[in-house]
């Protein structure tokens, strides 16, 4: 079971690697850490196994996280319109993504910073990505709002980028340009 001793912490140099694409069709392992990673959003979730374990709630998790530098990452949550998000995936990639940015007005938490870092993360508005889920099947997500910022968040985690690159030093809460506000 993954916990937050498991949890790798910003400073650590993986986090700035860009990870590597896993051999397809995913092997055993792969496939059983990539579970074990969608299991600690569920755990993360729920409110007695969450305080018993100490853990911190998240909905995405990136294998980077857990000291493995793969593309692979999880994600677990439903959105605004209650549509359910519970995903394992290899090798995703954002094939295609709107002109329009999207920020969410609380700014954002990462399980790897144990800190509070105010200020806009400005990402896309829609993206689609292409991966391969847990049974090995080719998915293409059309994701918006909060959906497509959780998996470009993740994603992010496979190429060495924190979600505090993207905050305007100068500004951390100017509006971003061309950008929608998510509540
Ligand atoms: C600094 N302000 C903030 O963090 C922040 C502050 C307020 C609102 C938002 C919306 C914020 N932002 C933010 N809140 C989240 N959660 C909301 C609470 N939730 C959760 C909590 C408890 C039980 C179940 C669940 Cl579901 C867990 C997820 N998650 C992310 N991120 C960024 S994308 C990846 C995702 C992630 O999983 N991070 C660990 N950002
Ligand atoms: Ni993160």
């Amino acid at each position: 079971m993954i916990t937050m001793k498991d949890i790798i912490r910003e400073g650590d140099p993986i986090l700035r690697e860009v990870a590597s694409e896993v051999d397809l069709p995913p092997s055993e392992e792969n496939k059983e850490t990539l579970e074990e990673m969608l299991q600690y959003l569920k755990n993360s979730q729920d409110e007695q196994i969450c305080d018993r374990y100490n853990l911190r709630p998240g909905v995405g998790l990136a294998a980077p996280q857990i000291g493995l530098s793969k593309r692979m990452l999880a994600v677990h949550f439903t959105d605004f319109n209650e549509k359910l998000y519970s995903y394992g995936l290899f090798n995703p990639r954002i094939v295609s993504h709107s002109v329009e940015k999207a920020y969410l007005t609380s700014g954002e938490g990462c399980l790897s910073v144990d800190r509070e870092v105010p200020g806009y993360v400005p990402r896309y508005a829609r993206v689609t990505i292409k991966a391969t889920d847990l049974e090995g099947n080719e998915v293409k997500l059309r994701l918006r709002d909060f959906a497509a910022i959780v998996f470009q968040h993740e994603i992010d985690h496979l190429n060495g980028v924190m979600f505090y690159d993207h905050i305007d030093p100068d500004n951390p809460f100017k509006e971003p340009e061309n950008a929608k506000p998510l509540d």
